[in-house]
C-alpha cells in the first residue's frame, strides 16, 4: 500500500496498462479482462487487476499529465514490482495522413520539458520506447488489420497550447501527435530498468480540428487496448 495506491503488492501484477483517463481503466478491465477486481480507488484513480489469456494484467489510471504520471508509475514500479508498463492514451494528430481513431505506436517523445528535467539538466535526454514492445506492437496492429503509425511523438506539459510556432516546427519534423504523459514514462522505465510503450488512439487533429467526443475517447478505442496486451505478451 503507498500514499496513493491502496493495494497489497500480490494485488499489482507486473504488467499494467496506463490509460489517463480512470474511468477508461474501468471500461478496459471490464471489456478485456477476465475476473477483473478493483485493486485501487484512492483519489478516484482507478486501477483493476484481471487476466487476458491467462496473464496477470493490471489497468491502472495515471491522470493526466506527466506529474500525475510520474506518482503512479514511481509507485507501482518501486513499490509493487511493475516490470512492463504500456501506455493507452488519446492523442491529436500532427500529419495530414493520419485520420481520427488511426493507432500511433510511439518511438520516441519528444517534451519541452518532464518532471526529470531537474535530474538531466543540461542533458537532452532521449526518452526511448522498449524496442520489443514496439516491435510486437507494430506485429499486433498488422495482425488486426489497424491503421497504425509508427514515430516520434510529442509529450506535452499544457493541453491548452499557446505556441502555434512550436506546433509548426513539429510538424515539419515529423512528429505524429500530441499527448501529455509518455516521455516521463519512457524516462522513468529507462531509470528503473522496466519496459515501456505508449500505445495511442487519435482523438483529435490539430491540423482540420475535428474531435471525437469524451464518451469515445473513454469507451471506445479497443484496438489499442488490444495491441498493448498482445504487445506485452508476446
Ligand atoms: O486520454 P488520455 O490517456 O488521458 O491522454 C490524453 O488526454 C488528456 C488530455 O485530454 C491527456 O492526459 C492526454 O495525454
Ligand atoms: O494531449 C492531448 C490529447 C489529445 N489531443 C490533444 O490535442 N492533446
Amino acid at each position: 500500500m503507498t500514499i496513493h495506491i491502496g493495494a497489497a503488492r500480490e494485488d499489482i501484477a507486473e504488467t499494467v496498462l496506463m490509460p489517463g483517463d480512470p474511468l477508461r481503466a474501468e471500461w478496459a478491465a471490464e471489456t478485456f479482462l477476465s475476473d477483473p477486481v478493483c485493486v485501487n480507488r484512492v483519489r478516484g484513480m482507478l486501477g483493476f487487476t484481471g487476466t487476458w489469456n491467462g496473464h496477470r494484467v493490471t489497468i491502472h489510471g495515471s491522470g493526466m499529465g506527466m506529474p500525475s504520471l510520474s506518482i503512479y508509475a514511481n509507485e507501482l514500479i518501486r513499490d509493487f514490482g511493475a516490470k512492463t508498463l504500456i501506455r493507452i492514451g488519446s492523442c491529436g494528430a500532427m500529419q495530414e495522413d493520419i485520420a481520427l481513431r488511426d493507432v500511433i505506436l510511439a518511438m520516441t517523445a519528444s517534451s519541452l520539458s518532464t518532471p526529470s528535467s531537474g535530474i538531466f539538466r543540461e542533458l537532452n535526454f532521449a526518452p526511448p520506447a522498449d524496442f520489443g514492445l514496439l516491435r510486437a506492437a507494430v506485429d499486433a496492429a498488422e495482425r488486426r488489420g489497424a491503421r497504425h503509425h509508427v514515430g516520434g511523438i510529442y509529450s506535452a506539459d499544457v493541453f491548452y497550447d499557446e505556441r502555434p510556432d512550436l506546433n509548426e516546427i513539429m510538424v515539419r519534423h515529423g512528429i505524429l501527435g500530441v499527448e501529455m504523459e509518455a516521455a516521463e514514462l519512457y524516462n522513468l522505465a529507462a531509470r528503473h530498468g522496466a519496459r515501456a510503450l505508449a500505445v495511442l488512439t487519435v482523438s483529435d487533429h490539430l491540423l482540420n480540428e475535428q474531435a471525437l467526443p469524451s464518451e469515445d475517447r473513454q469507451s471506445s478505442f479497443g484496438d489499442m487496448v488490444e495491441i498493448a496486451l498482445e504487445a506485452a505478451f508476446a
